[in-house]
């Protein structure tokens, strides 16, 4: 028996009355048989009403079915109506523009191009952290300064300022702008630091220094554009230098506290040269005994965090880095930026748009209260400064010569010699002046033939570049520096910065691509007011476009043209374009959309930054 059957009879009936055996499973209540007629009647009339329901269900829902078969024919009719006319929209619009295009001349089109390039640069991130715009540090005013100018100073007319930005030929922009001042000893220096330099024949100041040192010392954030050799480093090291003093006399540094500054640089090499000079500054300025001893840090990759331990024993109020290792530092909490109120950028162009910008906003992330920031740099080219300004606060632009010109005290030489020539010739050049020389290439292998050429020659020869071991590239350069070295043979990017003395002749063996690394390389000569030579191979293998950059930089510095570079045409003359020179790397000789550094830029993002030659880390 089915028993469910069993269990509903048993339900029916509630109440039994006898139990004749065992413990009722097998129990059948008596029903009378009209009732249970009755019953079966009930039952198969509720079937039949339930069929009569789920029919009607069953026909409404074909009903619905096809309702919805129609709605969604419909849709898509509609939907290809769309689409055809969006088809016809859209070719409309490109026959349009087509005709439009025709109308333009290739110039206009290039510009167009040029500009839909620089809004793509525009919409990239400014270097203020998010973190630091979360942490709520925000600030609309430069930091408040205790340094005033000598009263005379402050009593001049803004024409009297001008008229003396003017005589050295020095641009600024900006709201409220210090006066420059044309003397050190109107600038509060102490003492001991002028003897000191005074010392090393820096009497007075250069136009650099003249007005970013007065900015600097007023809190204002700075963007600071002069030639290569004019003395950027001490117009940034001194206000840092002045700032350190003032926090060590109001409450002296202890161990664990500091910095009260930090220079990013972007190589080894530069922070270590820059390093060195403020060691030697805060040491002359400490030297009498009158002023206290500033410490300060060299922060970079290749040298032992142990050797430095001492330094770290005390309070820091400098630190010189370079971008990883200061992170890693930072990170490992080796000390903080809790305190720190002064960045300063060297080469700033090169650590913003050359694969250190993630790192540079990684860094100032880890500040914790207001800054003062300044960016310096002899190639700043317009789009970078514009880029840069938007995270600076009422920052003051001072412009010595136009960023990525060359230096007027550098005589530019460039000769067209063949490729299986330039070592022979490289030999005669030599003879042009006495030592020291720099020579540059930019290939490593090129670097490693050249320097075993000369010595194989006798010539008393070292090398650098990115691939040498730390030790390797020191040794060179106390070598060079030393003069126990005549020649210095380099990669572009390993000795950018770097300020050797008096050296007579730069000889740029492979012409470099990006007209802003020839600019640095001849820096290399002719610098602190002092003239030097520089000499250039170019041949076959030098693109067309370098050589339009280089013909366009030696006419603007009014140097010799040689008829090979001047007979080449410029084919944006030819397409009545725009002649004006690349926002991007400040190149004269091509467009943006043309410029070799932003192919670079995005093929090194590509690459790991740190692997850098010069590796900042
Ligand atoms: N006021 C001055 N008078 C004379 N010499 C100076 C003066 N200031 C700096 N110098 C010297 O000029 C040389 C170049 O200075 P520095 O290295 O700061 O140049 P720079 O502008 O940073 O160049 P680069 O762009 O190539 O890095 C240094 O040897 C420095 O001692």
């Amino acid at each position: 028996m089915d028993p469910t059957s069993k269990r509903r009879r048993i339900e029916r009936s509630p109440s039994p009355t006898y139990k004749l055996d065992g413990d009722g499973d097998d129990y059948e209540p008596y029903i009378p048989l009209s009732q249970r007629r009755q019953e079966k009647l009930a039952r198969f009339s509720s079937l039949g009403v339930n069929s009569e329901r789920q029919r009607a269900k069953r026909l409404e829902e074909e009903q619905e079915e096809r309702e919805d078969a129609l709605k969604e024919e419909e849709r898509l009719r509609e939907k290809a109506r769309k689409e055809r006319t969006l088809l016809i929209e859209a070719q409309e619009v490109q026959r349009r523009k087509a005709t439009e295009d025709a109308k333009k001349s290739e110039g206009e089109k290039a510009e167009e191009a040029d500009q839909e390039i620089l809004e793509a640069i525009r919409s990239r991130r400014k270097l203020v952290s998010d973190l630091e715009l979360a942490k709520g540090i925000h600030y609309t005013d430069p930091l408040t300064a205790s340094w005033r100018p000598p009263r005379y100073i402050r009593e001049r007319t803004e024409q009297e300022h001008q008229k003396l930005r003017d005589k050295y030929h020095i641009l600024v922009e900006g709201e409220d702008i210090p006066p420059p001042i044309e003397h050190f000893e109107d600038m509060k220096i102490p003492e001991p630091i002028l003897e000191h330099l005074r010392s090393k024949r820096i009497v007075t100041p250069t136009p650099i220094q003249l007005q970013g040192i007065p900015a600097a010392f007023s809190g204002r954030d700075i963007i600071g554009i002069a030639f290569t050799g004019s003395g950027k480093t001490l117009a940034f090291c001194l206000p840092l230098i002045m700032l350190a003093l003032e926090e060590e006399k109001k409450l002296p540094l202890v161990r664990g506290e500091g910095p009260v500054g930090v220079v990013l640089c972007p190589s080894r090499e530069l922070a270590n040269q820059t390093y060195e000079n403020v060691n030697v500054w805060c040491s002359a300025l400490a030297r009498e005994g009158k002023y206290p001893q500033l410490n300060s840090l060299l922060c970079m990759g290749g040298i032992s965090m142990s050797e430095q331990s001492h330094v770290l024993s005390k309070g820091i109020h400098i630190v010189v880095a370079t971008p990883g290792r200061l992170i890693d530092m930072l990170e490992k909490k080796k000390f903080t930026f809790n305190n720190c109120k002064y960045l300063c950028m060297d080469e700033a162009d090169r650590m913003i748009d050359l694969g250190f910008e993630d790192d540079v906003r990684n860094i100032i992330s880890f500040f914790k209260r207001q800054r003062q920031t300044l960016l310096f740099s002899a190639t700043m080219p317009r789009k970078i400064q514009d880029f840069a300004r938007e995270s600076l606060i009422k920052p003051v632009l001072v412009n010595v010569g136009r960023a990525g010109a060359a230096n007027l005290d550098v005589l530019q030489v460039v000769e067209y010699v063949k490729q299986e020539a330039k070592m022979v010739y490289l030999l005669e050049c030599l003879q042009k002046t006495p030592p020291p020389v720099i020579v540059f290439s930019e290939n490593k292998n090129e670097v490693d033939d050249i320097q075993e050429y000369l010595l194989l020659k006798g010539v008393e020869a070292v090398a650098i570049h990115g691939s040498k071991s730390q030790e390797e590239r020191q040794y060179a350069i106390k070598a060079f520096k030393s003069g126990s070295k005549d020649v210095m043979v380099a990669s572009g990017v390993a000795s950018k910065g770097l300020d050797f003395n008096e050296v007579q002749h730069v000889i740029i063996f492979t012409m470099p691509k990006e007209i802003e690394d020839y600019v640095h390389q001849i820096g290399r000569t002719g610098r602190s007011g002092k003239t030097g030579i520089a000499t250039t191979f170019v041949n076959m293998n030098t693109p067309e476009q370098t050589l339009l950059d280089l013909k366009y930089l030696l006419m603007e510095a009014g140097q010799k043209v040689p008829p090979f570079l001047a007979s080449i045409d410029d084919p944006r003359a030819a397409q009545g374009g725009s002649l004006k020179g690349c926002p991007v790397c400040g190149g004269l000789g091509h467009s943006i959309s043309n410029c070799p550094k932003l192919e670079e830029t995005q093929r090194r993002q590509m690459a790991s930054h740190r692997n850098v030659d010069g590796g900042g880390y």
